[in-house]
């Protein structure tokens, strides 16, 4: 059995600049798709992630619901420990809390679910 150690391939220096920083923007330019070889969420080939077409779509509506739906805010001014934690998920070592309320536009639907 072969695995493929992707947390250091997605830290690689040699491959992304300043690997560690939150830049969403570093994939602006490029379908994660394509055939370049320095990411690989949902792995390769023939035992690649069968579920990739359908997370892809989902994270992108879940994460725009959460915004359209809700407001956001912070507790506390502190810097975020972005320190990983143990586990299969890559939980942070101290979690984030964070307050949400409906926006004022969804307060009715969402009173109706
Ligand atoms: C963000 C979401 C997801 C990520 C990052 C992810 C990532 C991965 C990765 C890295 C693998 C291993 C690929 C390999 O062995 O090279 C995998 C396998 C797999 N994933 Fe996902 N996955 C996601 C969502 C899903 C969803 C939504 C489904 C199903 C609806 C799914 C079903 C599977 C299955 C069945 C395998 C095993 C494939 C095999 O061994 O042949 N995944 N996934």
């Amino acid at each position: 059995m072969l695995l493929v150690n992707l947390w250091t391939l997605h830290r690689d220096p040699n491959l992304w600049v300043d690997p560690t920083r939150f830049v969403p923007e570093r994939f602006e330019e490029r379908e994660l798709d394509s055939e370049i070889y320095n990411i690989l969420p949902f792995g390769v080939g023939r035992r690649a992630c069968p579920g990739s077409v359908l997370a892809k779509r989902f994270m992108a509506n879940a994460i725009g619901s959460l915004i359209q739906c809700f407001e956001w805010e912070r507790i506390g001014n502190e810097e975020i420990n972005m320190t990983e934690g143990i586990g299969l998920t890559m939980p942070k070592v101290e979690p984030l809390i964070a307050l949400c309320r409906p926006r004022q536009l969804m307060v009715k639907v969402l009173s109706n679910i």
